[in-house]
């Protein structure tokens, strides 16, 4: 089983480039079952989870081409089959994001139900309440969910949270719906708005993207389009750990700032330096930090996925730090792991306290989920000795080539395999 390896104390200095986000590039392809018309979307980072998004196309009957390494094309005018199964969804919850297009195209989806994953049960009552709202008749049955309507009719949606997914999902069933939708209390998050940008760009007409009421007005047919996404806010957050973390030096390239704000300001909070610059943020961290108090919360607050790298953050820094997680019900797992690299962390509720300062030391430790993995590695790269980090095919989900990148930057980090190249070549 592939393992990655880390021994610490290394200080990170150098410049590391963010890739395309994920969580942009996934709702932008099951997006583009939409078009009438081939679409090309770039900078789409080579991870498993884009695979299976890849996957999931053309199991409905896409003709996609992957323009390695960071191009997708895809033709739709072969879109045949309604539904997702169980053996593809079950690799990514993401391939949900098919629901609306396909209903809004082809009057139809079955989809089988995506399951709950480590970091909480993550039900899809939001996405369909909208898709109700628009007319669908949604039932359920043998571990699928099936929508089907005649034709959707925009409506007034209110989400009971600013789902990321729902707000997506929803917004990809009302661009070919007949009449006016709006999605109050809408997710706000920076891939909201790359979305609202493609679908406009094919020829929908939404108005009040990244704001908290998204106004749909439908349209009878949606043309192709050449796109680019957003760098990827919680890769570029990840790195700027990375060299926080290890007293470093890193100038993180491709980032827009306005995505990273609340993590550009609570490092700062802790006493790291980020000086925006044109082609990205320095990162400085040199001497004592302080300990910082952080919630989680949707955008434009503290982003989820940046809360188990800052939490390795925090056993670095002296003093009592708190995390209050609010929008996922269980997404401390890697405090546990944490716990064996020697991490002072207790837990009540939703909240985590770390007594910070205390020297970690290597240790096998799990990645239990994407995120979790990302924070083991950042804790191993200050850790006494080895860190071997196993079960990174989590990690792989979200970070290309991560080892590779924080080798360029000065970690001593390697994969087993490599370890093995390295020791047969020597
Ligand atoms: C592929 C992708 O973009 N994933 C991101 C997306 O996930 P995802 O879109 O799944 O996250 P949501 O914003 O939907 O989930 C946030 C909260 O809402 C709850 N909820 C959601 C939908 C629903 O129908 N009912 C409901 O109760 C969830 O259980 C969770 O507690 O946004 C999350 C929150 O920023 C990020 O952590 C994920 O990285
Ligand atoms: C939780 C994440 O992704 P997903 O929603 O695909 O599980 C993530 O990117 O941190």
């Amino acid at each position: 089983m592939d393992k990655i390896n880390v021994v610490g104390g290394n200080r990170l200095k150098g410049s590391i480039r963010v890739n395309g986000a994920k969580n942009a590039s996934l709702p932008i392809l099951a997006a583009s079952l939409l078009a009438s018309e081939s679409v090309t979307v770039r900078e789409v980072p080579p991870l498993k989870d884009i695979i299976t998004m890849c996957e999931v196309l053309s199991h409905l009957g896409c003709d996609v081409k992957d323009n390695s390494p960071d191009e997708i094309f895809i033709d739709t005018s072969n879109l045949s089959k309604i539904e997702a199964p169980y053996e593809l969804m079950r690799k990514m919850r993401a391939s949900f994001l098919v629901m609306g297009p396909l209903l809004a195209k082809k009057g139809k989806a079955r989809i089988s139900m995506p399951g709950g994953c480590a970091i909480g049960s993550r039900p899809i009552d939001l996405h369909l309440k909208g898709f109700s709202a628009l007319g669908a008749d949604v039932t359920f049955g043998h571990g699928y969910v099936e929508a089907k309507a005649d034709k959707l009719v925009g409506d007034r949606i209110y989400l009971d949270f600013p789902s990321v997914g729902a707000t997506e999902n929803i917004m990809m069933a009302a661009t070919l719906a007949e009449g006016t939708t709006v999605i109050e209390s809408a997710a706000e998050e920076p891939e909201i708005v790359d979305l609202a940008n493609f679908l406009n760009q094919m020829g929908a007409k939404i108005v009040g993207a990244g704001t908290d009421t998204i106004k749909i007005e439908g349209v009878k047919e949606l043309k192709g389009t050449d796109h680019t996404v957003i760098p990827d806010r919680i890769e570029a957050g990840t790195f700027m750990v990375a060299a926080a973390i290890t007293g470093g030096e890193v100038l993180v390239e491709n980032v827009i700032s306005d995505h990273i704000r609340p993590v550009i300001r609570k490092m700062e909070e802790t006493g790291v330096k980020v000086e925006e610059q044109d082609n990205g943020l320095l990162v400085v961290s040199k001497g004592e930090l302080s300990p910082i108090k952080l919630k989680t919360m949707p955008f434009p607050g503290f982003p989820t996925d940046m809360q188990p790298q800052m939490m390795a953050l925090m056993t670095r820094i002296s003093g009592e730090s708190t995390v209050t997680e609010t929008v996922f019900e269980n997404r401390f797992k890697h405090v546990d792991e944490l716990l064996r690299m020697n991490a002072d962390i207790t837990i009540e509720g939703r909240a985590a306290q770390i007594k910070g300062g205390k020297v970690l030391t290597g240790a096998p430790v799990k990645a239990t989920d994407l995120r979790a993995g990302a924070s083991l590695i950042l804790a191993g790269l200050i850790a006494e000795g080895t860190t071997e980090v196993s079960e990174i095919y989590h990690i792989e989900r979200g970070y290309y080539r991560l080892v590779e990148r924080l080798r360029g930057i000065g970690a001593n980090i390697w994969r087993n395999e490599d370890h093995l190249t390295t020791v047969a070549s020597s």
